[in-house]
Formats: C-alpha cells, sequence, structure tokens
C-alpha cells in the first residue's frame, strides 16, 4: 500500500484480504503500524513521525523490516499467496527497498496507492477510526484530530506519490479520490487484474445490506431440499410481514430488491414496494441427483455421500449438483455489484445466503456451510470503516427449522437463536504508519 494517513489504506488492505480468502486465495495483511507499536513506539505525537526524529525513524524502519521478513516468512512456511505490506511507503526510497527485496526473492510486488485531496473526506476518515486508534488511546479526541492533522502534515513534505513517468516500470494501481480516477500501470498477472478490477468497484458512502431467506415453502414443511415449491401458509405470512420489517429497518430509504429465480424468493419479496431484479446466481446450490429427497432419505439411498458431505460440507460436490464452493464461485459477480450498489435487499437461500454472510463476515470456509440463517428473519449488515455490523429482526411467525447438525439426517437445531452463526465481526482499528 502507498499513501498518506487516513487514505483508507487499511480499510482497502483489509477487503482485498476478505475478498480473496473467501474466493479461496491465500491472502494476509502485515499492518506495519503494529508492528511499530510492538517495537515501542508507545503513544506517539506527530513529532515521532518527524523525518528529521533520527530515534523515530529506525524504530520505524525496524518496523517495516518486521513486517517484510514476516510476510516472507509467511510465503515461504505458510504458502502464501498474496500478502499486503499495509504501510504509507510513501517515499521512492522505501518503495524501492520493497521492491529489491521481493525481487531478490522471487517475488513481483504491486503496489496499490490511495491518493485524496478532499479534506471533508479525510477528515470524515480520522473521525471515524483515527480519534479511536491505539495510538489515541485516553486522548481527547478534539486534541487527537488536531495532533492527527499535524502527523499527516510531516508524511506530507516527504511524499512522492506514485509517478507516470518515474515509475512507469513498475507494476501499479493509483486510486485517486476513493475510485473517481484509476490509473493503472503494468498490470500483468490474471490475479492483479482480478485485485484492479475489485478496487475499482469499491466505494465508502453509508448504506446497508438486508439479507433475508425466502418464507416457509411447501417443501420445508416436508423436509425437502431443492425443488422450485410454493411457499406454506406461514411463508405466505412472512410475505406479508416483510414490507413492515424492512421499512422498520429501512425507514424512508430507498432500495432494491434482489431475488432469485425460483418461485418461493419471488414469492416472499412479491409485497415489497421497490424495484425488483432476479438473479440465476442466486438461485440455491443445485442438489443433482438428490433434488427433492428428504435427509433421511438420501441417508439411506446415498450413505457414502451423506457421510463424505457431513465430513467437507465445504468440498463436497452433490452428483450432479454443486459443492458450495461451486455457489462461491457463481457468486462473485453478485458479490462485485453489491460492493458497487447502494441499499440492497436480497431474498435468497439457505445455503447461498451462508455464503453471501461469510464474505460480509470473513466466515472461514470450514465454519460457513453450518451456520445457523433461520427462516423468518431479516438480518441487517451494516459495512462500517473495519467490518460489518449485524442486526436480526425477527418476524413473528413460526416456521420449521431446516437446520442439520452434522452427523444426523434430522433437521432441527437446539438453540433457537442460532448461536452457531457470527452476530459481529468488527476489526480493532489499526494504522499504517
Ligand atoms: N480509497 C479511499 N480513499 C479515502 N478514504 C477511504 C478510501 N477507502 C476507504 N476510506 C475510508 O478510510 C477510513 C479508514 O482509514 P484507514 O485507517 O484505512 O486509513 P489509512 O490510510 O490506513 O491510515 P494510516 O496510514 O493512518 O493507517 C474509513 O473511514 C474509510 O471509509
Amino acid at each position: 500500500m502507498v499513501g498518506l494517513p487516513a487514505r483508507g489504506k487499511s480499510f482497502i488492505a483489509q477487503k482485498i484480504v476478505r475478498y480473496l480468502s473467501w474466493l479461496s486465495i491465500k491472502a494476509k495483511c502485515f499492518n506495519v503500524g503494529s508492528y511499530r507499536r510492538r517495537a515501542g513506539s508507545g503513544h506517539p505525537n506527530a513529532e515521532f513521525f518527524d523525518f528529521n526524529n533520527v530515534q523515530a525513524f529506525e524504530i520505524r524502519q525496524r518496523a517495516a523490516e518486521q513486517a517484510v521478513t514476516d510476510m516472507m516468512k509467511w510465503y515461504e512456511e505458510e504458502n502464501g499467496v498474496v500478502a499486503i505490506i499495509d504501510g504509507t511507503n510513501t517515499t521512492r526510497e522505501r518503495r524501492n527497498w520493497i521492491l529489491k527485496y521481493c525481487r531478490e526473492h522471487a517475488i513481483e510486488p504491486m503496489f496499490l496507492e490511495s491518493w485524496s485531496d478532499d479534506m471533508d473526506m479525510i477528515l470524515r476518515n480520522i473521525s471515524d477510526v483515527k480519534k479511536s486508534s491505539p495510538d489515541y488511546e485516553g486522548i481527547n479526541p478534539e486534541l487527537a484530530t488536531k495532533d492527527f492533522l499535524k502527523r499527516i502534515s510531516k508524511y506530507e513534505k516527504v511524499y512522492q506519490p506514485l509517478d507516470h513517468e518515474l515509475d512507469k516500470n513498475i507494476t501499479y494501481v493509483k486510486l485517486i479520490n476513493v475510485a473517481q480516477e484509476v490509473i493503472i500501470n503494468r498490470i500483468q498477472t490474471y490475479l492483479e487484474s482480478r485485485v484492479v478490477f475489485y478496487v475499482m468497484n469499491l466505494h465508502i458512502r453509508p448504506r446497508c445490506i438486508w439479507l433475508s431467506r425466502h418464507g416457509e415453502s411447501v417443501y420445508n414443511v416436508e423436509k425437502k431440499i431443492g425443488g422450485d415449491s410454493w411457499l406454506s401458509e406461514r411463508g405466505f405470512r412472512y410475505s406479508y410481514k416483510l414490507p413492515d420489517l424492512v421499512k422498520q429497518s429501512a425507514g424512508d430509504a430507498d432500495l432494491t430488491i434482489w431475488t432469485s429465480t425460483l418461485v418461493r424468493t419471488q414469492q416472499t419479496a412479491r409485497e415489497l414496494p421497490y424495484k425488483q431484479l432476479h438473479w440465476k446466481a442466486l438461485d440455491e446450490l443445485d442438489a443433482g441427483v438428490c433434488d427433492g429427497m428428504t435427509y433421511e432419505e438420501i441417508e439411506e439411498k446415498y450413505p457414502g455421500d451423506f457421510k463424505a458431505r457431513d465430513e467437507n460440507k465445504y468440498e463436497y460436490r452433490y452428483p450432479g449438483g454443486e459443492s458450495y464452493r461451486d455457489v462461491v464461485i457463481r457468486l462473485e459477480p453478485i458479490i462485485m455489484e453489491l460492493e458497487r450498489q447502494e441499499n440492497i435487499l436480497i431474498v435468497t437461500h439457505q445455503a447461498v445466503l451462508r455464503c453471501i454472510y461469510a464474505y460480509f463476515m470473513n466466515v472461514p470456509q470450514e465454519e460457513s456451510p453450518w451456520m445457523s440463517i433461520p427462516l423468518h428473519t431479516l438480518i441487517k449488515l451494516e459495512p462500517k470503516a473495519y467490518g460489518t455490523k449485524v442486526t436480526r429482526i425477527r418476524a413473528d411467525v413460526p416456521a420449521v427449522s431446516t437446520y442439520k447438525e452434522k452427523g444426523t439426517s434430522q433437521v432441527g437445531e437446539s438453540t433457537q437463536d442460532g448461536t452457531k452463526s457470527r452476530n459481529i465481526l468488527l476489526n480493532l482499528p489499526e494504522s499504517s504508519n
């Protein structure tokens, strides 16, 4: 990463790691600010970041070296694929040092610069995350803001942005005022282009995403999986309640509804007074030859498959059908479009919802297929600077549980509050410098 403080470097770095991890590409962020704190910077004020402060400069240099050393160890020992050095890396000298070190280890780095002169946005960023940074623990917020602006001015004195001419031989992407303008140079690999495409689609305007499973279906009541059945009577009751639940949570905000192409999601959404789009990519995980069967029937007819699925639910692919991994791959355009959009309500199916939820909440693959996402519950996701806040709103309409625990063909769960799901993920703010 490259850029002055409060330009969203950590935000972007963490999002890239979450996106790649969700796609099963091993990625990790190495945050130079946390190495600097571990190296004993304490609670530094702006003077610490003065480039003429020799002692402090040494601490910062050591922190960068430690981050780069750990990165290399991770590549070598843990087969890492994409590492991100989340630091300011504001001088060409520092970037050349990273470039040289990486090339000596046969790694071709890509630099990602976030550049902004939008002072309102920078002040908002400081207020969002910097005042609560460990650097300013116990310090009056106004003083913290003032000191942080001074810290930025120390960096500005030495800042050398990526340059069309001087940096023409390196791979980079430069985001100007979020993605108002994007400059790319020497993008050479498929993975690099995926990352560029992803960051081009990010925005930071406040918005919410709501998720709901379809209302209880006739197949849910009959304990069958797959199919294209109608809603049950209780499922229709949920569809009549949904507009009020949404209004309660979204107020007068405008939103767009996305459903799958299957009858049960469209019946669930039909009373909602918003624009609706139907996506094939939101259809339920295809159970192949098991479509329309109960888990008991599957256990009886395909005992080997039943066991194999319990053992590795993420990878298991139904004969003639799909695995969770397959669903994630087909959901990628949905995630990309979600990043671009503002308020969206998605009405979809259990497995698909687990995959979308896993992306926003950073749920690991071994856990995501086992998350409990009950029927007749509206989930609100609010993306924040360093994570996503979740609120669950239950409709007072009873429904069967379709949750199947490991090792049984019975559906239903011991806990009704869905404790197997993650309620909130908010990473501690770290600073890149
Ligand atoms: N491309 C962007 N440009 C400017 N701000 C952004 C961008 N992307 C995200 N943000 C905002 O930046 C804030 C988070 O700042 P972040 O901690 O990531 O900055 P940083 O550049 O890593 O700062 P530091 O160098 O002090 O660690 C959030 O409020 C987020 O909305």
